[in-house]
């Protein structure tokens, strides 16, 4: 018996959704990796459908990540600041491609008092979300001291990185293009996927979640399928940076897929 409550309608994804900007994303394929799709097609995904993935957000005091959380698990938006004390945590199920998977939303404290409560909370991430404000540009430079602490404690060449630019609803489009400038160049050098969000407005914010599901899904799975020794002995394991593919390949290695 599943004592889980069905997963909602809406976290249901079929397939896999599209990148913010193509010069900053984690890969740029139209499709779920051919041997995620071809293992959850035959149900071979092992553990994957039991597992929750963590996420932690961290970044700044007040560029909105408890906001950006509660804006997707809730679709509530509060005017007011309250500082987050240490850390609190959100879950979300999703199914993907038909296996359930879930994520636990590590919301953190930017507030530097409560910083060393939170950081005990980095550890075994798999992915990590840094937030900024795209009107406030120390905070996109803060976000290179954001993620160094969050690699401390987790494993860089494994763990997925979304650089997250927050109140898009404040800038101009004039604004928001110079900001974009830097952040896009900001996200390439750490490797991040791009995004810009309002949880005011609710822009992109539904798109982001499930790119970073999806995403995280896909990592699993071929993690999961390395480990139970899918791979067949002999396979070619061709390792190659070109654009469509940037980071990912520079990143891990790639097995090779089964169909
Ligand atoms: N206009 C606008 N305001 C926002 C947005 N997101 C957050 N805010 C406001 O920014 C303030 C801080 O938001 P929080 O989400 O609490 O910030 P935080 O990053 O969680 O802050 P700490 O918990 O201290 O680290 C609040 O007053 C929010 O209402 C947004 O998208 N647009
Ligand atoms: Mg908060």
């Amino acid at each position: 018996m599943n004592i889980l409550a069905p997963v909602r309608r809406d976290r249901v994804l079929a397939e896999l959704p599209q990148c913010l900007r193509k010069e900053a994303a984690l890969h740029v394929h139209k499709d779920f990796h051919p041997r995620v799709t071809c293992a959850c097609q035959e149900h071979r995904t092992g553990t994957v459908g039991f597992k929750i993935s963590k996420v932690i957000v961290v970044g700044d005091l007040s560029v909105g990540k408890t906001c950006l959380i509660n804006r997707f698990c809730k679709d509530t938006f509060d005017k007011n600041y309250k500082a987050t004390i240490g850390v609190d945590f959100e879950m979300e199920r999703f199914e993907v491609l038909g296996i359930p998977f879930s994520l636990q939303l590590w919301d953190t404290a930017g507030q530097e008092r409560f910083k060393c409560i939170a950081s005990t909370y980095y550890r075994g991430a798999q992915a990590i979300i840094i937030v900024f404000n795209l009107n406030d540009v120390a905070s996109l430079e803060h976000t290179k001291q954001w993620l160094a602490d969050a690699l401390k404690e987790n494993d860089p060449s494994s763990v997925l990185l979304f650089l997250v630019g927050s109140k898009k609803d404040l800038s101009t489009p004039a604004q928001y293009l110079l900001m974009e400038k830097d952040a896009l160049k900001v996200a390439q050098e750490m490797k991040a996927e791009y995004w810009a969000v309002s949880s005011l407005t609710g822009e992109n914010v539904r798109e982001f979640f499930f790119r970073v599901a999806a995403l995280t899904f896909e990592a699993t799975v071929l993690a999961e399928l390395e480990k139970s020794g899918a791979r067949r002995i002999g396979d070619v394991v061709r390792i190659h940076s070109d654009d469509s593919n940037l980071y990912l390949t520079a990143r891990k290695k790639k097995p090779t897929c089964c169909p």
